[in-house]
């Protein structure tokens, strides 16, 4: 009899067939029960979760929306913004059935058939506004990252009714909806810290003209410790609007050092983080910061982020009234899609997108 292989995806294309062509994705593997992590998802030890370096006592601020007219709520968002990149929001106006329901959807989508949501990836569906995936960039990754997702980038109604599933449609919609008031609370606070106190139409499509909700999905995985859930990045949007799990599992670096934060789940809460281009626009007042998703060997975890972007046709640099009042630009107008391209064409790689709109 011959033996059993250790490894039965020895063969990368073997993997690639079954994880990617066939939309197993890595839920499929996690459901073989495999012993070991097969050797493509192992990451070069720089990128593991060396846990010596997670500070225990620290938390990014944790603010309550309740009173968000209060300066001493703008205060803190704005220093939470320009010194940590990160916060957590509670008592915001986003109904908790509303943030259970598009958690529940999100495992409705996951759960379907490998071939039912094969239909939405890259090779299959009709639209780029509706992506299933796995990992971030397998074509450019040299190690893949043990994470599955369902991306949407939202047009109009109408066109999610023809094109989003109709598992997690109504829920993700819901979400999108509800939380623009919280969304355009976030942003009228962040802009006045920049004495910026009038945001008309063509500022308001700048910072949140165009959003993209993504499912995340973080199966359980053998040997968490030699890859990752998502490696280090920053995000490409104005801001991220983040709603995880109870499951740990999200790390922010602390002041640009070597240090990892936990991101503590509390219920109901979400995790706000200022992208790429708000830090652009602020000429570099508030601050992007890097974060990454640990695997787990214990538990299935998801997240749903929606990355409130400006609009693909749209420039983004420094704003106009930073600079009339006698700032120097620290980064150059840049069209956002080929921002957004610049990102997508390479592995994750910390900050190093910034890198494109920096002078
Ligand atoms: O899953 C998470 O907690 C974070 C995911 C993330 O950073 C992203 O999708 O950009
Ligand atoms: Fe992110």
């Amino acid at each position: 009899m011959a033996p059993a292989l250790a490894d039965p995806f020895n063969d990368s294309s073997a993997l690639r067939e079954f994880v990617i062509n066939q939309g197993n994705g890595v839920k499929g593997l996690s459901e073989l029960g495999l012993k070991a992590l097969p050797k493509q998802y192992i990451q070069p030890l720089e990128e593991r979760t060396c846990m010596t370096n997670i500070v225990s006592q620290g938390s990014i601020p944790i603010i309550d929306m309740s009173n968000w007219e209060d300066p001493q709520v703008a205060k803190s968002i704005c220093d939470a913004a320009s010194k940590r990149g990160f916060f957590q929001i509670i008592n915001h106006d986003v109904p908790i059935e509303v943030l259970e329901n598009v958690k529940d959807a999100t495992y409705s989508f996951i759960r379907l058939p490998a071939e039912v949501k094969n239909k939405y990836s890259k090779e299959h569906w009709s639209s780029n506004n509706v992506r299933f995936g796995t990992s971030f960039t397998p074509q450019a990754e040299k190690a893949l990252e043990w994470k599955d997702y369902l991306s949407l980038f939202y047009v109009s109604e109408e066109e999610a009714s023809a094109l989003w599933p109709s598992v997690c449609r109504e829920q993700v919609l819901d979400y999108m909806k509800k939380s623009e008031v919280v969304i355009k609370q976030l942003l009228q606070i962040l802009m006045k810290g920049l004495n910026v106190n009038e945001i008309d139409e063509t500022k308001e499509s700048l910072l949140m003209g165009s959003m993209r909700t993504n499912l995340n999905y973080y199966p359980k995985c053998p040997n968490p410790e030699l890859t990752v859930g998502v490696g280090r990045h920053s995000d490409v949007s104005t801001l991220t609007i983040l709603l995880q799990d109870e499951i740990w599992g999200l790390f922010v670096r602390e002041n640009e050092g070597e240090n990892w934060i936990h991101v503590l789940p509390i219920k109901g809460s979400l995790v706000i983080n200022v992208g790429d281009v708000l830090q652009i626009l602020s000429n570099g007042r508030y601050k992007c910061v890097e974060h990454r998703v640990v695997a787990n060997g214990s538990n299935n975890r998801i997240s749903v982020p929606i990355f409130v972007n400006p609009r693909p046709i749209d420039m983004i640099g420094p704003l106009s009234e930073l600079i009339a009042s006698g700032e120097k630009p620290v980064y150059k107008q840049v069209l956002y899609s080929d921002y957004v391209k610049y990102f997508f064409r390479k592995a994750h790689d910390g900050k190093k997108t910034v890198g494109f709109a920096e002078l």
